[in-house]
């Protein structure tokens, strides 16, 4: 029997999973939490990893290893591989001045974003790499004159598990190079002119490998609990890409991951390019494209609105579920970080309709919970708009463990919404790499998923409508503010 792995490095905490490369079957998973903050160094998420791969008991048993991470972040390496700077992660909206300094570089306005959507199948905006480059030249130029490579939080992990063998053996994949904005999904090519453009300079970047590349083989000695003969490296991937492949969406399904971000995608068979921006046009993991929308505020809401009301978050989910759809008017715009869709990285969040009958804790619930779908539910228009045929939703990430989000996602998406079992399918997605990897063949072993609930509700329009009222309100006073 081959035993694989796959790891989830995200922004709050790093998820390994061991299971049955054949069947899938689960065997073992542990986690450790990452720090705080949107800037981060590199060596917590390694200490992490090591904490994680203690906590499943040591990995001596698996034959492969694919690590999953969080899309987008900066890592810059010097000549020596030593980190120059911590990372700046995909929720750090520093380099939104950047952004906009890109897209006016390329002709400014609608030619500008058609420059970048056709160049690179994004419009770059503030959680992308090409613009914390930019950033770092304008801010930090002694730190960017050290910068040897740039490569992505997965890259790196995946790098040191090889025991960080020169800069030259850093590899990527199409998933993640596909968020740097500097690598064409539609061409599969780099775009070093991009990056000379953004940074002033060529630094190395990772060889970008196919869907079941190995990556080079695992250190025995790179951490603690490693095999000892070496494992094959899978890949690796972005946490979206790797969700997609433990999930298994297929053709219909939309997925909506409410983690950290808010993101909805779908996997298709021909890349996207959206010059309005809102549709980033990433790769999949499987050779194929992963059109995605993602928002800066999801789970984080919810967490918030606990904090707020002083209850654990299945109490929240009992108050907003005691509470009338729609809470009486009462709406909460969630942009708590700014707002990446639609693209506000100033923006706060606002509570619109207080009266003295939605002044309660379960008023107060319900808002948070449909104020987050409600912006999912843009990010899935935007994504139909673009051609996703939406069947249903498959809703995954932490914030589907909460019964209220269940419940309320398909009145406020307005399509049936099924919820796998509680897991880390991003985690899963990894491993499910891995398998592939370890067992070869033309595409990922076909692993099951049980126990799946299905969610159906009548659509009730005026959620979304007094939504939509409140976000316009609401964007305009932050752009009144901001100009
Ligand atoms: N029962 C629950 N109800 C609502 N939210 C939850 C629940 N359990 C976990 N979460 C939220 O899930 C989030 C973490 O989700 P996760 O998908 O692991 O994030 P990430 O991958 O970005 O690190 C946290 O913000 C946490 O509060
Ligand atoms: O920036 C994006 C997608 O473009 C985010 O989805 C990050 O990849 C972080 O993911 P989570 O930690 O929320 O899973």
């Amino acid at each position: 029997m081959a035993i694989v792995a796959g790891v989830d490095s995200s922004t709050q905490s790093c998820k390994v999973v061991v299971r049955d490369a054949e069947t899938g079957a689960l065997l073992r998973q542990g986690r450790a939490p990452h720090p705080d903050g949107t800037e981060v160094d590199p060596s917590a998420w390694w200490s992490a990893l090591g904490a994680a791969v203690d906590a499943v008991g040591g990995l001596a048993d698996v034959a492969a290893v694919s690590v999953a991470g969080q899309q987008h972040g900066m890592v810059c390496l010097d000549e020596a591989g030593d980190v120059v700077r911590p990372a700046l992660l995909w929720n750090d909206t520093r380099s939104a001045g950047a952004a906009a300094e890109l897209v006016e570089e390329a002709g400014g306005g609608e030619a500008g974003r058609r420059f970048w959507a056709d160049a690179v199948g994004s419009v770059p905006v503030a959680s992308f790499t090409v613009t914390k480059l930019r950033w770092l030249a304008r801010h930090e130029p002694e730190r960017a004159a050290r910068v040897a490579a740039v490569c992505l939080p997965h890259d790196w992990l995946t790098w040191r598990l090889a025991g960080a063998p020169g800069l030259a053996a850093l590899r990527t994949d199409r998933g993640d190079a596909s968020g740097t904005g500097y690598w064409s999904p539609a061409t599969g090519d780099y775009r070093l002119d991009l990056l000379e453009g953004a940074f002033g300079r060529r630094p190395h970047v990772p060889a970008v490998l196919g869907p079941a590349e190995p990556a080079g083989t695992v250190r025995p000695d790179a951490l603690r609990g490693l095999p000892a003969d070496g494992a094959v490296l899978g890949p690796g991937t972005g946490d979206n890409a790797a969700a997609a492949l433990g999930v298994g969406a297929g053709p219909g399904d939309v997925v909506v991951s409410i983690g950290t971000s808010g993101t909805v995608f779908s996997v298709a068979d021909a890349p996207a390019a959206d010059p309005g921006g809102t549709v980033a046009g990433f790769a999949d993991a499987t050779g194929r494209f992963l059109p995605l929308v993602c928002t800066l505020n999801a789970a984080r809401v919810l967490d918030a609105a606990a904090a707020m009301l002083r209850v654990d978050l299945d109490e929240l989910a009992r108050l907003a579920l005691s509470a009338p759809a729609g809470a009486d008017g009462l709406v909460m715009v969630p942009y708590l970080e700014g707002e990446r869709t639609p693209d506000r990285p100033l923006a706060s969040g606002a509570v619109h309709g207080l009266t003295l009958r939605t002044s309660t804790a379960a008023h107060l619930a319900r808002a948070a919970v449909e104020g987050l779908l409600c912006a999912l539910a843009d990010g899935l228009d935007a994504l139909t708009a673009q051609g996703a045929a939406v069947r249903r939703v498959i809703l995954v990430g932490g914030g589907a463990r909460s019964a209220a989000v269940r419940r309320i996602a398909p009145q406020v998406l307005g399509v049936p919404v099924v919820v796998p079992p509680p897991g880390e399918y991003v985690a899963d997605g990894a491993a499910r790499q891995a398998a592939w990897v370890a067992l070869g063949g033309a595409a990922p072993p076909t692993w099951s998923v049980h126990g799946t609930e299905e969610y159906a509700a009548a659509p009730v329009p005026a959620i979304r409508q007094r939504y939509a009222a409140a976000r316009e309100h609401f964007l305009d006073r932050v752009d009144a503010v901001a100009g």
